[in-house]
């Protein structure tokens, strides 16, 4: 509408989802997509009041934020935050937002997905039942056992108690590492016990879940060492952030036996160069950084941002507002 607020966008069209949830946006925006404003910034710059970003595009560089006056906000989709100068954009007088809560679901689901296909290497079995030159299906995918297995999940936030939830249903022995340990409720909830030590997780875990947010703490939480406590057994899934994982580590790992094998739906950088060794190990399946990307998820992500960018634009309290540390 006419006299809604201006929000710019990362490119409209760009990714499919976006144009799913264009009608939630226009409702209480009128959007600009960055291209489009790129063609005239001087003309567009003093109408944008709120930034609409996801973390694969964000416009969000210093030159770009200072040229905006009126700007209020910067919404971003999805939980985490790192992609965004926090500080910076808050030293603007400019708010940041998050979506939190309304991508826990669907990242548990990936997670499990994730876990399930590399240990009943169901990619593979997908891939030699559509090979033209498959005659007969040998008796060779064999898998390695879920149910009854131990999951060591590493950061228990909503994400982190969604995965366990999900385990519970698959039998699974559940331990966790966390910067604190989650209440006794919620523990027997899902039946998680804590490790205190990450390192006794490591050791014991069948199958070691990331889920933590990306932080200066948890860059690089996953190395050499880490991998060499794991069993050689054991399968590394990744649902948080690429960097959390020392790669170079994790392809000597991979290539050694030093752990069996990794799912990732996060790497960095997104996508990986296709020289890349990770994508030419047998032992590894990668996603594309899709975990909360479900028709469902996206809408509710989009309307959460929408929420948040109109309470910023209005002066009112801001639902998930991200203070700078
Ligand atoms: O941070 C999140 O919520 C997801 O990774 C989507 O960006």
């Amino acid at each position: 509408m006419e006299d809604n607020p201006w929000a710019l966008i990362s490119e409209v069209g760009e990714q499919g989802y976006i144009e799913d949830v264009t009608d939630i946006m226009t409702q209480h925006f009128r959007i600009i997509s960055h291209r489009d404003f790129l063609q005239n910034p001087p003309l567009h710059a003093p109408k944008i009041q709120a930034i609409l970003v996801w973390n694969a595009c964000p416009p969000t560089e210093p030159s770009l934020l200072t040229s905006l006056p009126a700007l209020k906000v910067v919404a971003n989709g999805g939980v985490g935050i790192d992609h965004l100068d926090v500080p910076y954009i808050s030293s603007l007088g400019v708010k940041v937002t998050n979506t939190p809560g309304v991508v826990s679901d669907a990242t548990a689901d990936m997670a499990m997905g994730l876990l399930l296909a590399s240990a009943r290497k169901i990619v593979e079995g997908h891939q030699v039942s559509v090979d033209p030159k498959t005659t007969h299906i040998p008796q060779c995918l064999m898998g390695y056992e879920v149910t009854g297995s131990t999951l060591g999940i590493i950061g228990m936030g909503d994400i982190g108690h969604k995965i366990a939830r999900r385990s519970k249903g698959f039998d699974m022995k559940i331990l966790y590492h966390n910067r604190r340990k989650r209440s006794v409720e919620d523990e027997e909830a899902v039946g998680a016990t804590y490790c205190e030590s990450m390192d006794d997780l490591l050791r014991r875990s069948d199958f070691v879940m990331l889920a933590v947010n990306l932080t200066p703490e948890t860059t690089g939480l996953i190395s050499r060492r880490e991998l060499s406590l794991m069993k050689p057994t054991a399968t590394l899934v990744n649902v948080s952030r690429g960097l959390v994982v020392d790669q170079d580590a994790l392809v000597e790992a991979l290539q050694s036996g030093t752990i069996r094998a990794a799912a990732l739906d996060v790497t960095h950088p997104e996508p990986l160069p296709r020289d890349h060794p990770l994508l030419r190990l047998p032992n590894v399946i990668i996603t594309p950084h899709v975990g909360t990307n479900t028709y469902t998820t996206t809408r509710r992500m989009v309307q959460t941002m929408v929420d948040n960018a109109l309470a910023a634009v209005n002066g009112q309290s801001i639902p998930n507002e991200v203070k700078p540390k």
